[in-house]
């Protein structure tokens, strides 16, 4: 379970991405977070696995009040939390397999994963996700030799492949052609169906949001200001979210 108390972040500059953010998420809920551009999404995700750390307030998982952790336990638990951005973020001069091992470095000592030395089961894990998301092919190629799309199914795949208590996709379907977005989002779908793993996603496309989550989150300038059900998400309640944007509608 995830639990916010009152999440604030105020960067070094002074902007104020996050206000007094509470709310509780279930395990195995698939979450889509809308918003405008700027509304503090991303903050709010960065905060869960803390790429960004918390002004104030409390961040709670499985019982794990990550704002405290430092040092060897913040990176501990960060390999509990499989994390997808919008521009793939990986090692493109390496291959597919070897980027998605890099998913099972959680599970090693350090120096094992400095020096390739995964297991069997690493190796078998890693091909498991690769062919899951449609890539077995190209095991062996490099990422750079690859379309978006197959990259950020590359991502997707070394996120499974950690094993993830927890799964954040910050607009994985952003930098991709909008076709891909169904690929994308029913990938996750999937994988959170079948391991009961909970999924949170930024979606600034509401459309998708409708067609994918179970309960959808919006921020409006650092608030949260819209939690319940795709069904509760009226058309009235959009264009509150969306104020001065008919763009995302
Ligand atoms: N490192 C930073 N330093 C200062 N301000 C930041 C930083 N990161 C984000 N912000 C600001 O915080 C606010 C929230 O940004 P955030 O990226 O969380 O929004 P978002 O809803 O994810 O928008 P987008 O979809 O455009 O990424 C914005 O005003 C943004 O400019």
């Amino acid at each position: 379970m995830i639990e916010v108390n009152r999440l604030t972040k105020i960067f070094p500059d002074g902007t104020r991405a996050l206000s007094d953010v509470s709310v509780t998420i279930p395990d195995g809920d698939f979450v889509a977070i809308i918003g405008l551009s700027g509304a503090g999404k991303s903050t709010f995700l960065r905060c869960l696995n803390r790429l960004v750390d918390p002004t104030e307030g409390e961040v709670w998982v499985n019982g794990v009040n990550v704002a405290a952790l430092k040092g060897a336990e913040l990176r501990a638990y960060r390999r509990t939390v499989g994390f997808i951005f919008q521009q793939f973020n990986l090692v493109t001069r390496l291959t597919v397999l070897d980027n998605v091992l890099t998913g099972r470095l959680g599970y090693h000592p350090t120096w094992r994963g400095v020096l390739g030395l995964y297991r069997e089961q690493d190796y078998a894990i890693a091909r498991t996700y690769i062919r899951r998301v449609g890539l077995a092919d190209k095991e062996n190629t490099r990422v750079d030799q690859l379309s978006g799309g197959q990259q950020q199914r590359v991502a997707i795949a070394r996120a499974m492949a950690q094993e993830p208590q927890l799964i954040l996709a910050d607009e994985p379907m952003a930098s991709l052609d909008p076709r891909l977005s169904d690929v994308i989002l029913g990938l996750l779908k999937e994988y959170n169906e079948e391991k009961g793993v909970t999924v949170l996603v930024n979606i600034h496309v509401l459309e998708l949001a409708r067609r994918y989550a179970r309960r959808i989150l919006a921020f409006n300038k650092g608030r949260l200001v819209f939690d319940g059900s795709v069904e509760e998400l009226t058309p009235e309640r959009a264009k509150e979210i969306y104020a001065g944007s008919l763009e995302a509608l």
